[in-house]
């Protein structure tokens, strides 16, 4: 699957109230590409469940899912993973994984982490944030000359996140994102009709720029 096109990544508190699988299955009629299941609870077999439910949405779309932190999940559902600085190592999970899994490692603003990402076998090297990110403010700052230097340097698709939005989210293809991950600019909306008007819009850029 070539890696290209809208990132949706989940979030627990706007997709709350029963929002999940409607504001996802919206975002991938809206043509999401790869899908994020991100939960930082310990509630095991509710993750299990929505993980499960994920997945079906993922392959009626024909899109891909992915598991946050989670090797075992990844492992146990037969879906790709993202880990970051310090939720494990990325070798040990394209082992556990096998060769064909999407496996995304975090580089935050760092070409060296994404040298070592890409030596461990990671599919994709993201950086950011980019902008400013109500989702996640503390994580370290990238730049857009940075993800330049990440095109230049690194043949592996390049995914570009924090504080996307649809305005900001061209200048990031531009310089060299295949792909942006969005969470609240995405999910943070009234209706899931507003979820997939979004997702189109995010989508059309990759046609275009
Ligand atoms: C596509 C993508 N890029 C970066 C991250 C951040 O991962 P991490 O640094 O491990 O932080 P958490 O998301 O686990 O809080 C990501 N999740 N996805
Ligand atoms: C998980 C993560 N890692 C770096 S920024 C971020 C949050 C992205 O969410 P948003 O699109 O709402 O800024
Ligand atoms: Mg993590």
């Amino acid at each position: 699957m070539k890696l290209r096109g809208l990132y949706a990544i989940t979030d627990s508190q706007l997709l709350a109230d029963g929002k999940l699988l409607p504001y996802v299955e919206a975002a991938l009629k809206g043509g999401a590409r790869l899908l994020q299941y991100r939960d930082k609870s310990s509630d095991d077999a509710r993750r299990l469940r929505e993980a499960e439910a994920l997945r079906e949405l993922c392959t009626r779309y024909g899109a891909q899912l992915i598991i946050n932190d989670d090797a075992e999940l990844a492992a146990r559902l037969g879906v790709g993973l993202h880990l970051g600085q310090g939720d494990g190592s990325l070798a040990a999970a394209r082992a556990l994984l096998g060769r064909q899994a999407i496996i995304g490692g975090t580089c935050h603003a760092n070409l060296d982490l994404a040298a070592a990402a890409i030596k461990e076998g990671a599919s994709y090297i993201a950086f950011g944030r980019f902008y400013n990110s109500q989702t996640k403010p503390g994580a370290p700052a990238a730049t857009l000359d940075l993800l330049e230097q990440a095109k230049q340097r690194f043949q592996a698709p390049i995914v570009a996140i924090g504080g996307v939005t649809l305005d900001n989210a061209p200048e990031l293809i531009a310089r060299g994102a295949s792909m942006v991950a969005v969470i609240h600019a995405l999910f943070g909306a009234d209706s899931a009709a507003e979820v997939e008007r979004r997702a189109r819009a995010f989508s059309a850029l990759f046609d275009t720029v």
